[in-house]
C-alpha cells in the first residue's frame, strides 16, 4: 500500500486508464475540475504510442503511421478525477492551411486556459530533437511555470550511445529551469516506461483537495464520438 501525503505522491494504475471522450474545442472538454496531464508533440513523435505503452494497451490510443491521426483532444479516465490527455499533433505538412490554424488555436486555447492541466508531456522524436513548435512549447512552459516532462521518443532508432548523447544534451540546455525534465522514450522496447509512470505520480498522485475549483462547464457542447480510424 502506498500512503499519499504532501511529499510521496501515490502510484497511480495507469493500466486502468480508459477513454471517455473526444473534444473538437475547450469549451466541449469534460467539466475543468479534475487533475490530467496532456501529451503533445509534433505529428508522428509517437503521442498515441506512448500512451498505449504507459497504459499497457495497444488500442487505447489510436496509432498511426499517417500523421495527423489524432485530430481532436483524446480524454482517457486512469481513476475519478485523473485524466491523461492526447492532443492532436501539430506541424503534419500535408494539412491544409486553415485547417492547421484552426487547430492550433484549439491547441493554444486548451493549454493556455485549462486549469485542470497539471503538467505536459512533450514528445520529440530524438532523431528530430526540438523543432519551431517543440521550442514554442518549452517557451511557454517556462514562461507560464507549467511542468514539462520531455520524452526524447523512438530511442531505439538510435544506438545507445548516440541516444545518451541527445538526452545529455537537451538536458544541459533546460537545467536552469526547475520544472523541465528530459527522458529517453521507446514504445516498441518499453523503455523509460516506468520513469514516465513516475513522474506522472508526481503531478497526478497528489491530494484530492489540491483539484481545481469546478468551472461552468458549456452544457451545449456536444462531444464527438472517439474519432475512428
Ligand atoms: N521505432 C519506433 N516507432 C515508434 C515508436 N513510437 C511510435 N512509433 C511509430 O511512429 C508512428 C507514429 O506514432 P503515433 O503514436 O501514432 O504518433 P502520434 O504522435 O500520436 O501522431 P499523431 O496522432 O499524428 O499526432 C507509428 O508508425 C508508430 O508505430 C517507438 O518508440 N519506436
Ligand atoms: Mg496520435
Amino acid at each position: 500500500m502506498t500512503e499519499s501525503n504532501n511529499t510521496t505522491p501515490r502510484h497511480l494504475n495507469y493500466r486502468k486508464a480508459h477513454f471517455v471522450t473526444s473534444a473538437p474545442t475547450l469549451k466541449q472538454c469534460p467539466p475543468d475540475n479534475a487533475l490530467e496531464v496532456a501529451f503533445a508533440g509534433r505529428s508522428n513523435a509517437g503521442k498515441s504510442s506512448a500512451l498505449n505503452a504507459l497504459t499497457g494497451s495497444s488500442k487505447l490510443a489510436r496509432t498511426s503511421k499517417t500523421p495527423g491521426r489524432t485530430q481532436l483532444i483524446n480524454f482517457f479516465e486512469i481513476e475519478e478525477n485523473r485524466y491523461l490527455v492526447d492532443l492532436p499533433g501539430y506541424g503534419y505538412a500535408k494539412v491544409p492551411e486553415a485547417m492547421k490554424i484552426k487547430w492550433q488555436k484549439h491547441l493554444d486555447d486548451y493549454l493556455t486556459n485549462r486549469e485542470s492541466l497539471a503538467g505536459v508531456v512533450l514528445l520529440v522524436d530524438i532523431r528530430h530533437p526540438m523543432k519551431e513548435f517543440d521550442r514554442m512549447i518549452l517557451q511557454w512552459s517556462i514562461e507560464s511555470h507549467m511542468p514539462l516532462h520531455i520524452l526524447l521518443t523512438k530511442a531505439d532508432k538510435l544506438k545507445s550511445g548516440v541516444g545518451k548523447q541527445a538526452l545529455n544534451k537537451l538536458k544541459n540546455e533546460v537545467k536552469e529551469h526547475d520544472q523541465v525534465t528530459v527522458q529517453l522514450f521507446s514504445s516498441l522496447k518499453k523503455t523509460g516506461v516506468t520513469e514516465l509512470a513516475h513522474h506522472l505520480d508526481t503531478w497526478l498522485g497528489v491530494e484530492d483537495n489540491e483539484l481545481p475549483d469546478e468551472e461552468p462547464f458549456d452544457e451545449e457542447g456536444s462531444v464527438e464520438n472517439h474519432e475512428e480510424e
